[in-house]
Parts: structure tokens; sequence; C-alpha cells
């Protein structure tokens, strides 16, 4: 039997770090494959594990839910025959519905030994707000499916502020398993046997109590769904009127509401000029809604500088030599026009 984690989270969430956290401090002896879809036209992730003897399989222009759902299930077949995996991360792209990506995987697992273990889901503590409010559909979706909520960025926060995120995504998700320790205070170990535990305790409760996952209430026995995905299609029988409704009613796409731009380019970027169009991206309102950025490109010193993007943040390092420069701005409305100005690139 292959394991599946689903691991998503908004863009920027910190779904690769915590991957990269588990992968070192709690997989190590697993034979793992990790399948990436970015929404990005440019795959900027692929290949951070490869010397850890990760197998990766990158699936960019499209989502896993929506245009690559075909595509989806031929490499999870491609992957299982192949590689026979003890464990299967899927990392769908940031703007992924994560009951479209459930339900995916569901379509595979009919005709093949896949056992699933967790749908965990990376919330940037600072911003949940926000996004809560700017981008509901798609952000309240990934938490109203999810059976442990990672937050991340927590050690910055006031005890207050924490304590009203978690009062706001219990809202959503009353049974989901909420991180709130700083990452760096955990074990990868640590974070696994949430992860793990909270699938066992949700089917114990459901088994017992027949407690539905998503909303809480207790169905009667013939009501009763073992998966919130199906469940949920069909309509929650409880009568509950919680977000994860929206995702039935207006089902967007990922593509209707964000858009990425990226470019690849042998241009050189000093440090300082690199640091002022992050800047840039982050102040001006010219650009569109900008809300993740990342990329590789190489500096007229010769090293190769990489940078990630979130609002209000960024941060710029040192790495190895990429067969070229390339980066990718995603974001609702951008001004393509006005990025290519600001990156100095036609
Ligand atoms: N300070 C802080 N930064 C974090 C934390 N988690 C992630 N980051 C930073 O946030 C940025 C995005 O992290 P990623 O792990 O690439 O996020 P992602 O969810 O994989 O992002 P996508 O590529 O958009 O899917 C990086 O610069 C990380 O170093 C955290 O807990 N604290």
């Amino acid at each position: 039997m292959t394991k599946i984690d689903i691991i998503s989270g908004f863009l920027g969430a910190g779904k690769t770090t915590l991957i990269k956290k588990l992968i070192a401090e709690g997989l190590q002896a697993e034979k793992l494959v990790l399948i990436e879809n970015e929404f990005g036209e440019i795959g900027i992730d692929g290949g951070f594990l490869q010397d850890a003897g990760i197998e990766i399989r990158e699936m960019n222009s499209g989502c896993i839910c929506c245009s690559l759902v075909g595509d989806f299930s031929v490499a999870l077949k491609k992957v299982l025959a192949q590689y026979a995996p003890d464990r299967i991360i899927i990392e769908p792209s940031g703007v992924g519905k994560l009951s479209d990506v459930i339900k995916a995987v569901q379509a595979v697992q009919a005709e093949t030994a896949l056992e699933m273990n967790s749908y965990t889901t990376v919330v940037d503590a600072q911003k949940c707000k926000m996004y809560m409010k700017n981008f509901k559909e798609f952000f309240n979706n990934q938490i109203a499916y999810a059976n442990t909520i990672v937050l991340s960025r927590t050690q910055m926060m006031e005890e207050k502020a924490l304590e009203a995120v978690v009062h706001e995504l219990k809202h959503v998700n009353e049974q989901a398993h909420v991180i709130t320790t700083p990452w760096e205070e955990l074990n990868g170990e640590d974070i696994l046997a949430v992860m793990n535990g909270s699938c066992q305790l949700e089917k114990e409760l459901m088994e017992k109590e027949h407690i539905c996952s998503v909303c809480g209430h207790q169905h009667k026995e013939h009501e009763h769904h073992h998966d919130h995905a199906h469940h949920h299609e069909k309509g929650c029988s409880c009568g509950c009127d919680h977000e994860h409704h929206d995702h039935d009613h207006h089902h967007h796409h990922a593509d209707e509401v964000f858009s990425s731009w990226g470019k690849e380019t042998p241009r050189t970027y000093e440090r300082d000029e690199l640091e002022t169009i992050l800047k840039q991206l982050n102040e001006e309102e010219c650009y569109g809604k900008v809300l993740r950025a990342k990329g590789m490109v190489k500096s007229n010193d010769d090293t190769w500088l990489y940078f990630d993007f979130v609002p209000e943040e960024y941060e710029i390092r040192v790495g190895a030599a990429s067969y070229t420069g390339r980066f990718c701005v995603i974001g609702s409305q951008l001004q393509e026009e006005a990025l290519a100005k600001l990156f100095k690139v036609a």
C-alpha cells in the first residue's frame, strides 16, 4: 500500500519548507515520491530534493484539479507502477482547491493500492485573515477539507492575534488539528504524528459517533459518509451553512481568478537592483495584486541570487547556478507590461 499525503496551502504559505522538514526529520527511511503542481508557467521548486534521492514529478502549466486532472491520474499510476513507493506527497498549486485534489486522487484510488494518509493545509498565520477576506473561495476550501492545519510564521505573532486566527479557522473547520507551535520548536516527526494521528482519530470519531468531519454535526447512520469530499459533493445533509458550501454554489477555476507571468533570461541583476524590484512589487499597485514571486537570476559578480516574495516579506539568498535565469510572478490582475519593465526584460 502506498500512503498518500496531500500538503496544500495558499501561495507562499510554506508548503515546500514544511515538506523539506518532514523529509529531513521524519521520512528519511521511506521510499518517497513528491508530485508538485505549480501554477506558474515556469517550474521553480523542482530539483531541490533531487540530491537527496527523492523522485520528483512536476506538473506545470495547469492545475491538477482543472485541466490536468487526466494527466494527474496518468502520472500517479505511472509513479505507482514504476517506483511502488512507501509514500507519495502531493503538493498542489497554492490556488488549487483541496477538495478537487482529493477527488482527483480518489478517482485513481479505485484502481490502485493507495491509502489516503492525510490532508494537510499550511496556513500563513499572519495573512490568514486577509486571504480569508480576499480569496475566500480558494483559501477556505483548503481549510475546510484539511484534517491537519499547520500554521506558519506563528513565532512572530502575539498570543491574542494567534488565538483569533485559530478561532477563525475553527469556524470553517471545527475538527482539524491546528499546529500553532513554531516549527523550529518541533521535530518533523512530531508534525507527522499529528498528521497521521488526526486521520485515525477522525475515523475513530466517525465510526463511533458518526460525526461529520467538516461541520462537526452528528449524522444518522444512513447519512454517514467516510470522506468529506464525497460528502459535500452531494451537499451536506446536516443543514449547516459553513463556508465550504461556497465551493458547490459558485465554482471558479484558479485560472479565472489568478494569473502568472514568468520569464527566462540571461540578464544579470545586482543584489540592490533585485531588492528594489521586490520592494516595488510590494509597494506599488501598478503591477496588479502580486501574491507570490520567486526565481533565480545570475548576479553581476557571477553568483546566483535566489529570491522568494510574499506580500510584506521577501528573501534573497545565494544559490547554485541554474541553466538560465528565470522567475515567476503569481497574483490577480497582473499587469504584464509593467512587470516586464520592472524586471527589465522584453
Ligand atoms: N519567517 C518564516 N518564513 C517562512 C515560514 N515558512 C515559509 N517561510 C518563507 O516563505 C517563503 C515561501 O515558502 P515556501 O515553502 O516556498 O512556500 P510554498 O507554500 O511552497 O509556496 P508556493 O511556491 O507559492 O507554493 C520562503 O521564503 C520561506 O522561507 C515560516 O514559518 N516563517
